[in-house]
């Protein structure tokens, strides 16, 4: 039986061109991610994931506009969608189950050469954000908004969750948010996602087994859950009591600690500029105030640091955005690392198939039901 490792620790499972983290190092596809959040637009970043190579003029062009194609899904027309809102409180499952559905849909969701399956990526990276806003609108009673052909992908998700035209900060931070949650290597739901596809399964699937595993409040779902504790503690002065409370009854606190990163998150420190800046314009530094608090207080005690979810929570709830959909933002950028390990996966294909120590009974008899 070959060695074992809790939580798969350490396991390098195959190889991928996407995305690296050597140290405190994120690069994807070779440009380091400072690169990339500083100088481009989301949909640059797709194309890089997609095809290893940043994309000229009119390759942008062509993928703006097939996101744009597809980003007009009809929500507004469609019942399903429409019940899937009413139930309030369940944004990750109401996304989770729109993605199927629309996968219903697509007559070509089993073709599997590498064209369809680019297709396939593109409808399901542009429906993400549609969604998303359609379930935010639906379920206050608002009309759906179509998205724009002039605006670029950040931009328009913003403008169709409220409805009106984002301002230049919010379409910059949202730009900078799609891109730093992009890839992250073998994370839980990339592997879910990869684990899914190399049965030959297609697509949408991956998609879906892949926003199940990053809604759990130890991946994705920790950004939602860093809220729902700010807002608890309330003040910078009840900092302390809490996080010490929590640690003496070793509660983890959300959005602290990584699995690979031992030394911090490059990610964190332009999440935290952002929530820095912003929960400032907004009039609420007190929200930044309580993280730095929370972050010393478990830096010094654990010796851990934040992670991507720890400030993304302030600037998502600076930008006006409910929290329950922080974590299907989080899906909305992640769906193209989602869709480029997917596809790496079909191009070098072989099921994946790992084993379990057996440490159950043994040597047991059937008994008959009458002498249990
Ligand atoms: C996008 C992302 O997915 S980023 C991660 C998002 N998740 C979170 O923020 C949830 C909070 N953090 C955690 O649960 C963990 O740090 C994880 C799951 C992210 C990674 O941790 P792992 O490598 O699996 O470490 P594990 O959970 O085994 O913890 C190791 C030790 O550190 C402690 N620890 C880890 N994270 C935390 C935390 N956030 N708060 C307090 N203690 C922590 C554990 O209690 C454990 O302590 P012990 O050895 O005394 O029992
Ligand atoms: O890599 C991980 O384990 C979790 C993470 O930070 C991510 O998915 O962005």
């Amino acid at each position: 039986m070959p060695e074992k490792s809790s939580g798969l620790e350490g396991v390098v499972i195959g190889e991928s061109r996407i995305s690296s983290i050597i140290g405190t190092k994120l690069t994807y596809c070779g440009y380091e991610i400072d690169d990339l959040a500083e100088n481009a637009e989301f949909e640059e970043v797709i194309f890089l994931l997609w095809n290893d190579r940043l994309p000229n003029e009119e390759e942008l062009a062509d993928l703006k506009s097939n996101l744009f194609k597809y980003m007009s899904v009809t929500s507004n027309n469609s019942e399903q969608f429409k019940a899937f809102a009413e139930n309030k409180g369940r944004a990750m499952a109401a996304l989770r189950t729109s993605i199927s559905y629309i996968g219903i849909f697509d007559e070509k969701a089993d073709d599997m050469n590498e064209e369809a399956n680019m297709n396939k990526a593109i409808r399901i990276q542009a429906a993400m954000p549609a969604v998303v806003a359609d379930f935010e609108r639906l379920r206050n009673g608002l009309e759906t908004i179509a998205p724009k052909e002039e605006f670029g992908f950040a931009k328009n998700f913003l403008y169709m969750l409220f409805g009106e035209e984002p301002t230049d900060t919010q379409v910059e931070a949202m730009n900078k948010a799609l891109i730093l949650h992009a890839d992250h290597e073998i994370n839980a739901s990339t592997f879910t996602a990869r684990v899914c596809v190399a049965t030959l399964s297609d697509l949408y699937s991956g998609t879906v087994a892949a926003i199940g595993a990053l809604k759990g409040p130890l991946h994705g779902g920790a950004n939602e859950q860093v809220m729902n504790m700010l807002t608890e503690i309330g003040s910078v002065d009840k900092v302390e009591d809490y996080v010490y409370k929590k640690l003496e009854n070793k509660e983890k606190i959300m959005g602290i600690g990584h699995r690979v990163y031992k030394d911090g998150d490059p990610r964190a420190k332009y999440l935290e500029d952002m929530a820095k800046r912003l929960t400032e314009e907004n009039g609420e530094s007190e929200l930044y105030d309580m993280s730095i608090k929370i972050a010393e207080i478990v830096e010094k005690e654990k010796g851990l640091l934040p992670n991507v979810d720890f400030f993304s929570a302030s600037v998502y709830h600076s930008m006006g955005i409910p929290h329950d959909l922080f974590t299907p933002i989080f899906a909305v950028s992640r769906a193209s690392g989602w869709l480029a390990h997917m596809m790496e996966q079909y191009r070098n294909n072989r099921l994946i198939r790992p084993r379990a120590e057996y440490v159950g009974h043994v040597g047991r008899k059937y008994e008959p039901i009458e002498e249990r």
